[in-house]
C-alpha cells in the first residue's frame, strides 16, 4: 500500500499482501483465497487439456480473507462430488485432489460440508443455492455442473462470491437428442403401455393402435445443440420440421432443411412438439393454458428440456379435455415428482426419471469435460465452458497477458496515489490501439483493473467472476475509451491509461491539468512499464515496488538517494527522470525490489531536493 507523501507529512507505512506475494509475477485472473491449496498443471496428467495456454497467464493469487480455514500450503484442494459422476472423471479429479462422493446429502448435509471444499460438483439433483455460497465461506471457489442446465445453480449468488460456475455443455448432446426420439417414438407407438399392459398378462392389439410420424409435422421449440440433433434425426424419419428459437441463426436451420418460424406458428402447426429450451425466466411456464388454447387438437408433446418450461397442471387440464393426446416426459418441475402426480399417472403420459444424459458415453464425456474444467479452474485458468465469467480463447488470452498484468498494476499505483485511498467514484481507462473494436476484447484488461483499485482499499478478494459485480456494490463506475492509432495491429493495446477523477492525490505530481490523477503504461518487450505520471513521462518497469519523487531537476539526486537505499541494503532495480525541462521540476521513479523501512524513506523524504515521495507496492 502506498505510503508516502508531501514532504511534510508523517510517513506511516501501510503494508497489504499485493497479488505478487505469492512469488509469482503473473497475473491471477481467477484468484482464489488464500485457502486454496493448488497444485501446479504439470503434476496433472489430463486426456484433453485445451487449458495449457492459459497456465502461463494465471497463478493462484492471495486474498486477505481471514476467516477462511486455514490449510496447509502444499495439501491438495477437496472437491465435493453431491451426485454420481463416471469413475474416469473421479480419476482426472483424484490425482488432483482429495475427492469426496457424498452422494444423496440433503440441504443441510450439503451447508454443512461446503465449507471444507474448494470445489463442487452438481448434476441436476442439487440445489446449489445462495445459503450454499454463505455456508462457503469464501472457500468454494469452483461449481462443475456435470451436463448442461444450470438452472439448479443460484448463478447471480456465485457471482457476488467470486465463485466460478463451470458446465459441460456438450458431451450429453447427443445422448438427449437420441432420448427425445426414444420419447417421441415410444409415445407415438404406445411402446411404454403396451410393454406394461403385457407384462400384466394381457395381450390389446386394438388399444395400443399408434399414429405415424412420416409426414406429420414436428416443431423443435430451442434450436440449440439439443434441439437442432433432434431436428436432424426427426427428418430423418420422413418428418416436416420447424424450429422456434429467437436467438439460432437461420443458416444452421437451413442446413439442417429446418424451417425458423414464430412461437405461435410453431405450436400451431404441429403435430408434434419437442422442447429444447433451458429454463429461465422468460421460459418458465412458456407451456400454458394459454398456449395450449393455441396448438392444433391432438398434438403430442415431448419435454426432454426442463419440467418447468411446462405448467403442470395446465398440462392436465389439456390431456384430460383431449387438447394434447399424449405427453412424453422426461423432466418435472419436481424431481422426483410426488408418487401421487397426476401428470406422471395419467394413462396418456409415459415418463422417464430424468434420463436423458443416462448414456455410458455421454456420462464419461461430461465427467472428463467437467473434471478438467474444475481442475483447470482451480489452478486459476478460465474455462472454455466459464458460465458466469467471459469465455475467453486461450490464444487471445496468452496475448494478453502481459497487458493483463500491465492493468492490474496501473489499476493498484493509481488507487496508492489516492489521498486516503477510499472515495473513488469515477474510474476512466483508455486503451489506445491500433486494433478494430472487434478485435479487442478489453474485458479482462478492465476486470484486472479493477481488482487492482478494490483489492488495496478492501477486504473484498476480486476475480474475473466478481470484478463488475464488485465495483458496482462499491459504486465504482469503470468506464472505457479507446484512442486509435496508427501502429501495428499485431500488438493489442499501445497504452493503457487509467484516470481517476475527483479525487486529491497524495502525490501532488500524479495529478493532470483537469485535476485527475493519471498513471499510463505500456508493454515493453514483454513486461509492464510505467510510461506517465499525471504530466511526467517515465519509464520504469513495474516490478517489485517503486518509489515516486519529484524534485528539481538537478545534478546528483540519483545519487543521493541511491546512497540512502544502498546504505539500508535495498537493492535498486531501476531508475528514471522524466522532467519538464532542464533545471525544472522532475520526476525520479525507482524501483526497489525490498521494502524501504520506515526511517529510509524519512531519510529520503529529507533530501533537500525533493518536494515530495510516495512509496508504491506494486
Ligand atoms: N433431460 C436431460 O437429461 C437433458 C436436458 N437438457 C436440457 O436441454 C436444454 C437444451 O440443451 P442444449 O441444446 O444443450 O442447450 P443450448 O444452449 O445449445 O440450446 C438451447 C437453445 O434454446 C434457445 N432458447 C432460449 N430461449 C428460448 C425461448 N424462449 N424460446 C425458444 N428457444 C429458446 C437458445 O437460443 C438455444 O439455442 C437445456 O435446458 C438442458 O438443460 C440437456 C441435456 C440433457
Ligand atoms: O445436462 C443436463 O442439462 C441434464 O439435464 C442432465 O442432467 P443430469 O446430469 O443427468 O442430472
Amino acid at each position: 500500500m502506498a505510503t508516502t507523501s508531501a514532504k511534510s507529512s508523517t510517513f506511516v507505512p501501510r503494508v497489504s499482501p499485493s497479488p505478487s506475494s505469492n512469488g509469482s509475477n503473473r497475473p491471477s485472473l481467477l484468484s482464489f483465497p488464500k485457502s486454496s491449496p493448488l497444485i501446479p498443471l504439470k503434476h496433472l496428467s489430463l486426456s484433453r487439456s485445451s487449458l495449457h495456454a492459459l497456465k502461463t497467464l494465471e497463478s493462484p493469487s492471495i486474498s486477505k480473507s481471514t476467516t477462511l480455514e486455514p490449510t496447509k500450503p502444499d495439501s491438495k484442494p477437496t472437491i465435493l462430488v453431491s451426485e454420481k459422476l463416471s469413475e474416469v472423471g473421479l480419476d482426472v479429479l483424484r490425482s488432483f485432489a482429495n475427492v469426496d462422493c457424498s452422494y444423496n446429502l440433503t440441504p443441510e448435509d450439503l451447508c454443512a460440508k461446503i465449507s471444507l471444499c474448494d470445489a463442487l460438483i452438481v448434476r441436476s439433483g442439487t440445489k446449489v443455492t445462495r445459503e450454499v455460497f454463505e455456508a462457503a465461506k469464501g472457500r468454494l471457489k469452483v461449481v462443475g455442473r456435470a451436463g448442461v442446465g444450470i438452472d439448479n445453480v443460484d448463478l447471480q449468488a456465485a457471482t457476488e462470491f467470486g465463485c466460478l460456475v463451470v458446465n459441460a455443455p456438450t458431451a450429453n448432446t447427443i445422448a438427449a437428442a437420441e432420448h427425445g426420439i426414444a420419447l417421441l417414438s415410444a409415445m407415438a407407438r404406445n411402446v411404454a403401455q403396451a410393454d406394461a399392459s403385457m407384462k400384466a398378462g394381457e395381450w390389446k392389439r386394438n388399444k395400443y393402435v399408434g399414429v405415424s410420424m412420416v409426414g406429420k409435422t414436428l416443431a423443435v421449440m430451442g434450436f440449440g445443440k439439443v434441439g437442432s440433433e433432434v431436428a436432424r434425426r426427426a427428418k430423418g424419419l420422413g418428418m416436416h420440421v420447424v424450429a422456434h428459437d429467437p436467438y439460432a441463426p437461420d443458416d444452421r436451420a437451413r442446413a439442417i432443411g429446418v424451417d425458423l418460424v414464430s412461437f405461435d406458428k410453431a405450436v400451431s402447426t404441429a403435430d408434434f412438439i419437442s422442447l429444447h429450451m433451458p429454463l429461465t425466466p422468460t421460459t418458465n411456464k412458456i407451456f400454458n393454458d394459454e398456449t395450449f388454447a393455441k396448438v392444433k387438437k391432438g398434438v403430442r408433446i415431448v419435454n426432454v428440456a426442463r419440467g418447468g418450461v411446462i405448467d403442470e397442471d395446465a398440462l392436465v387440464r389439456a390431456l384430460d379435455s383431449g387438447v394434447v393426446a399424449q405427453a412424453a416426459l422426461d423432466v418435472f418441475t419436481v424431481e422426483p415428482p410426488p408418487k401421487d402426480s397426476k401428470l406422471v399417472q395419467h394413462e396418456n403420459v409415459i415418463a422417464t426419471p430424468h434420463l436423458g444424459a443416462s448414456t455410458m458415453e455421454a456420462q464419461e464425456g461430461v465427467a472428463i469435460e467437467i473434471a478438467e474444467a474444475v481442475v483447470g479452474a482451480l489452478n486459476g485458468e478460465l474455462a472454455a465452458t466459464a458460465v458466469n465469467a467471459p469465455m475467453v480463447p486461450a490464444e487471445v488470452l496468452a496475448e494478453l497477458a502481459p497487458y493483463v498484468m500491465l492493468a492490474e498494476k496501473l489499476g493498484r499505483l493509481a488507487v496508492q496515489l489516492v489521498a486516503g485511498g477510499s472515495g473513488i467514484k469515477s474510474v476512466k481507462v483508455v486503451y489506445t490501439t491500433a486494433r478494430d473494436t472487434d478485435d479487442l476484447d478489453t474485458r479482462l484488461l478492465r476486470a484486472m483493473i479493477t481488482k487492482g483499485i478494490i483489492e488495496p482499499i478492501s477486504t473484498t478478494f476480486v476475480n474475473l467472476v466478481n470484478a463488475d459485480f464488485t465495483a458496482k456494490q462499491k459504486g465504482l463506475r469503470i468506464s472505457e475509451e479507446r484512442v486509435s492509432v496508427d501502429g501495428s495491429p499485431d500488438c493489442p493495446v499501445e497504452s493503457i491509461q487509467v484516470h481517476i477523477s475527483n479525487v486529491d492525490s497524495k502525490f501532488a505530481s500524479a495529478l493532470s491539468d483537469n485535476g485527475e490523477i493519471i498513471v499510463e503504461g505500456k508493454v515493453k518487450g514483454g513486461i509492464p512499464h510505467l510510461t506517465c505520471v499525471g504530466s511526467f513521462s517515465v519509464d520504469v518497469s513495474l516490478e517489485g515496488n517503486l518509489i515516486l519523487c519529484r524534485q528539481v531537476d538537478q545534478p546528483g539526486m540519483i545519487g543521493s538517494v541511491g546512497n540512502i537505499l544502498g546504505e539500508e541494503n535495498v537493492n535498486v532495480s531501476f531508475m528514471s527522470v522524466g522532467r519538464i525541462g532542464v533545471r525544472k521540476q522532475a520526476i525520479m521513479a525507482i524501483g526497489v525490489d525490498e521494502e524501504p523501512n520506515k526511517e529510509t524513506l524519512k531519510k529520503i523524504g529529507e533530501v533537500e531536493a525533493i518536494e515530495e515521495f510516495v512509496f508504491l507496492n506494486l
